[in-house]
């Protein structure tokens, strides 16, 4: 027998998925990605004052957060369709408490790579002001606010499954799939989405709906990960459509 190319294998699950009822196919890169929307949660990703303000953290470290505006707009109109549809909601809060303990100290690599805890040790009068619960750094974003059945999890490193309780909170709702929005692609999205694949969660991230740390070929590179390695990537205008069609 001829050997199957990846494309080819990768189609017969995709379209075994596809048989069965309520499955529903999203046009997606590197194919598209049959999912049932009873199993699948949509995860914001880190969308605080932080990630996506003025004067929040990484503009403060020096990041260009200028345009993350259409983010959190795409955001409010996946939660809709998503809340239409019954999905789970969860949204990420990334940081710690006030004397930064769960940041971890110089034995910890965080403390040598976040770029809060760096910023704030150039300048100390920042100290406590970033990142910190309780503080307005810390907030979700005015216009993203949690609602009735929502999940909202903290989490103290880049990637929402370490040392949270995320994958309990899916598996225990049959949670198959992801649906990633936030802040920032290269760094919380795909970390979050990469431990997903290990633990045998589908990933797909709407592109239009998640902003970089750093250049735009961070975001554009992190794409090419994903949709090359870990996961699938769509966009808002596609989930939308697909999830509005009976
Ligand atoms: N939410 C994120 O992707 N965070 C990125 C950098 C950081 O938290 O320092």
């Amino acid at each position: 027998m001829a050997e199957q190319s990846y494309y080819e294998v990768a189609g017969y699950f995709q379209s075994e998925r596809a048989g069965q009822p309520s499955q529903k196919v999203l046009p997606a890169k590197p194919e598209p990605i049959t999912f049932n929307p009873a199993e699948t949660a949509v995860i914001v990703v880190d969308l605080q004052n932080a990630y996506a303000s003025k004067n929040g953290y990484l503009d403060k470290a020096g990041f260009d957060v200028s345009t993350t505006a259409p983010v959190i707009a795409k955001t409010i109109k996946v939660l809709e369709v998503a809340r239409a549809n019954g999905m789970p909601v969860v949204f990420f809060q990334n940081g710690w408490d006030p004397d930064y303990h769960e940041a971890g100290g110089p034995g910890s690599p965080n403390w040598y790579k976040s770029n809060a805890l760096k910023t704030m040790r150039k300048q100390p009068e920042l100290m406590g002001t970033m990142l910190a619960k309780g503080t307005w750094d810390y907030d979700l974003v005015d216009e993203l606010k949690p609602q009735p059945g929502d999940m909202v999890i903290p989490k103290t490193r880049y990637s929402g499954f370490f040392n949270t309780n995320l994958d309990s909170m899916l598996r225990s709702r049959g949670i198959r799939n992801l649906v990633f929005t936030g802040i920032a692609t290269n760094v919380c999205v795909e970390s979050t989405l990469r431990d997903g694949f290990f633990l045998e969660y589908f990933g797909i991230v709407l592109e239009d709906a998640t902003y970089q740390a750093g250049p735009r070929s961070a975001h554009d590179a992190a794409l090419f990960n994903i949709e090359t390695f870990f996961g699938w990537v769509s966009s808002v205008d596609e989930f939308c459509t697909l999830m509005a069609s009976k």
